[in-house]
């Protein structure tokens, strides 16, 4: 069963190769948008804004009119119209009129300025002007945000919040996007239970679920079915066959090392799935094991909780970049000057929680085993040690992988 330990980089393209570009699509509101890659162009169906308007609560007028406007010698025009944005003046300003205008509001016909209050007495019948206002200056022009027929936004762009008001500009309720990587999620063992079930003698609680999930959330992912299973193949198979059609990665963790009850292989084979691979070297979370179904991959992750959040990292996390063309998924590196020691040499590549700032890089107290979980609390990076690099101190340099 051994067989040959892959290198991370060779595991990575192996199941990168497997992977497509998601082009199935799908109808989402805008508030929902956030994190989604567009399906389609957007052009513009009408000149942004559709009028001419005004960007101060003042007045309309002709800047002929006012060319020789000044404090000491004002001039007036009678106030025909008032304007509030949401309405439209039917009337047209011609010479010695004006039309009380506020922000936002049309600017009405034969008006070719506005001038802002304060450069007036705020007369309502008559007005008096003390300023002299050009042609077209305090004037927004139809379209001079975009104009109709304007490719707005194109396909395969990634969307957020400004992009959500472009298209709620235009009128859109919806818009159509790619459908997200579906994952489903199932961790494995006859020891694990639920959170809310009493703590019984030799058990402990599922935190994998809870920590592959949210993660798998967090990157936009759509969790389709999660599960629990003891460590009976049978089951576990069954659970995967049922999976298989609505999800196009199943994650699973536990029963992957060599020990009786790890079952994870004996499922691979009930399935009549092709093993990919099994062991990458890397520490933690060597025993990962990868298999295809029709339709999907199988990534059987340690179910040691360190191991199962790194190989999500490491492993998972590019796929869903690949399938959701979400270029902020695949392995971002950095480097980083370490604060911190760490004893180990590295006998195969290894990954150590840790905080990252200002190209700075620190280990956070505690250990940094597979089983230990909390000390990576806060953590937003993973230091990479190469395979042979003896310890770490205080003032090294390495790459770390942004989380
Ligand atoms: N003789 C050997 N033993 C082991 C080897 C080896 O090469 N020879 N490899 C070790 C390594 S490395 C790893 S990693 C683990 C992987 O074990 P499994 O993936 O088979 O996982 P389990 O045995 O099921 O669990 C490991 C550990 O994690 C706890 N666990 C499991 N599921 C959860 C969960 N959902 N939430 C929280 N904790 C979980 C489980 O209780 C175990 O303590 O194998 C080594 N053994
Ligand atoms: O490969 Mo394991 O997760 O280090 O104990």
């Amino acid at each position: 069963m051994a067989g040959q330990i892959l290198r991370l980089e060779q595991a990575q393209s192996l199941l990168l190769d497997r992977v497509k570009k998601i082009e199935e699509t799908e109808a989402i509101p805008l508030w929902d948008v956030e994190g989604r890659v567009l399906a389609e162009d957007i052009f513009a169906g009408h000149d942004q804004p559709p009028f001419p308007r005004s960007p101060l609560d003042g007045y309309a007028v002709r800047s002929e009119d006012i060319a020789k406007a000044s404090k000491e010698c004002p001039v007036r025009l009678t106030v025909i119209d008032e304007v509030n944005a949401g309405c439209v003046s039917r009337r047209c300003v011609t010479s010695g009129t004006a039309v009380r205008i506020m922000t936002g509001a049309p600017i009405p016909k034969g008006a070719d300025c506005v001038v802002g209050q304060e450069d007036t007495d705020y007369g309502e019948a008559v007005a008096e002007f003390y300023e002299v206002i050009g042609a077209y200056e305090n004037y927004c022009y139809a379209g001079e945000d975009y104009k109709a027929g304007t490719k707005l936004l194109s396909k395969d762009m990634a969307l957020g919040s400004v992009e959500a008001g472009i298209l709620a500009s235009l009128g859109l309720k919806q818009v159509k996007v790619y459908r997200r990587p579906r994952v489903a999620v199932l961790t494995t063992g006859d020891e694990i239970l639920l959170p809310g079930e009493t703590l019984l003698e030799g058990k402990i609680y599922d935190s994998n679920l809870y920590t592959l999930v949210t993660r798998l959330t967090t990157l936009g992912m759509n969790v389709v079915r999660t599960g629990r299973l003891g460590d009976d193949a049978k089951d576990v198979a069954a659970w995967i066959e049922e999976t298989k059609k609505q999800a196009d990665i199943i994650v699973t963790t536990g029963g992957v090392s060599v020990g009786k009850k790890d079952i994870m292989h004996d499922v691979v084979k009930r399935l009549g799935c092709e093993r990919i691979f099994w062991r990458v070297a890397v520490k933690p979370g060597m025993p990962t094991l990868c298999a295809q179904y029709q339709g999907g991959l199988l990534i059987c992750l340690s179910g040691n909780p360190f191991g199962a959040a790194v190989n999500l990292e490491l492993l998972v996390r590019p796929l869903l970049g690949k399938m959701s063309q979400k270029k902020e998924l695949m392995l971002k590196r950095s480097q980083a000057v370490s604060e911190s020691t760490f004893p180990k040499k590295s006998t195969v590549d290894r990954y150590v929680r840790a905080y990252y700032e200002d190209g700075k890089v620190r280990i956070p107290n505690g250990s940094n085993a597979s089983g230990i979980l909390s000390s990576m609390c806060g953590c937003n990076c993973l230091i990479e040690l190469p395979a042979g690099t003896p310890r770490l101190s205080e003032g090294d340099r390495v790459w770390v992988i942004l989380l």
